[in-house]
């Protein structure tokens, strides 16, 4: 069915930044000097190694975990939880929906009522929605999680390890997704199959040694020793 996307307020494009963000756990410094922005029709692709402090940023901008020192906005208007208001909607690392809900009733509220057709069109939603999350398989679940959060009504989509438990295909097809929702929406996604994320973002953020550094082409990843060498794809 062809239907037409919102169009985005007078305001133009909303953009969220993050700026300043200091976080430590029992004393040792996470993270200290990041900077990213994000603006609707965007997706930035945030990378970095094992525990270099990507889950805890994108906690940190949806509001469930608190730093000693943060400032991040909306449109140069401070936030203090991204989830108030829904304007930030967050995919964790590991399960988010209540086990014994039927899945449609958790579906309604969340799904960005334009594209609610793609949603529920999307064979895993067909098959299990009458079910609840706890009948699904984990690879099941973590599908139908991340389809739930990339077409939900938020302005701002923060996706952690979208492409890791899933396969390949759905994989391509999540990346298809989040394309068509950035068009209207600001997507941070970061996941470990980083070649997936150069294919899928608009640009690139490293986090190393607490710091984001901007990349401006792939070789940087190499310069930053993120990797050793580029993945032929
Ligand atoms: N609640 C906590 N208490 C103490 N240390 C923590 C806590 N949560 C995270 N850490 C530490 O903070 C660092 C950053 O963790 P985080 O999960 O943000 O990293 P990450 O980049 O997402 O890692 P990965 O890619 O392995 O998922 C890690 O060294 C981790 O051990």
């Amino acid at each position: 069915m062809h239907f037409h996307l919102k169009t985005y307020t007078a305001l133009g494009p909303h953009i969220l930044k993050t700026d300043s963000i200091h976080l430590e756990f029992d004393g040792r410094k996470i993270l200290q000097d990041i900077y990213i922005d994000c603006r609707q029709g965007e997706v930035v692709g945030l990378l970095g190694r094992n525990g270099c402090g990507k889950s805890s940023l994108l906690r940190i901008i949806f509001g469930s975990l608190k730093p000693s020192y943060k400032y991040i906005s909306i449109n140069d208007m401070p936030i203090a939880k991204g989830y108030h208001n829904g304007r930030v909607a967050y995919l964790p690392q590991h399960g988010y929906l209540p086990l014994n809900v039927k899945l449609k009733n958790l579906a309604e509220p969340i799904i960005d009522p334009q594209f609610w057709n793609d949603f529920s069109n999307h064979p895993i939603y067909q098959k299990y929605q009458d079910q609840k999350a706890a009948q699904l398989s984990g690879g099941e679940l973590r599908q139908l999680e991340t389809l739930m959060c990339i077409y939900s009504r938020a302005d701002f989509i923060l996706l952690d390890e979208p492409f890791t438990h899933v396969s390949p295909v759905q994989t391509e097809l999540f990346k298809q997704i989040i394309r068509r929702c950035a068009k209207v929406k600001g997507i941070i996604v970061t996941d470990h199959q980083y070649y997936n994320i150069l294919d899928v973002a608009d640009k690139i953020v490293l986090i190393t040694n607490g710091a984001t550094k901007p990349i401006a082409s792939p070789d940087d990843l190499i310069a930053h020793g993120y990797v050793s060498h580029l993945r032929e794809v």
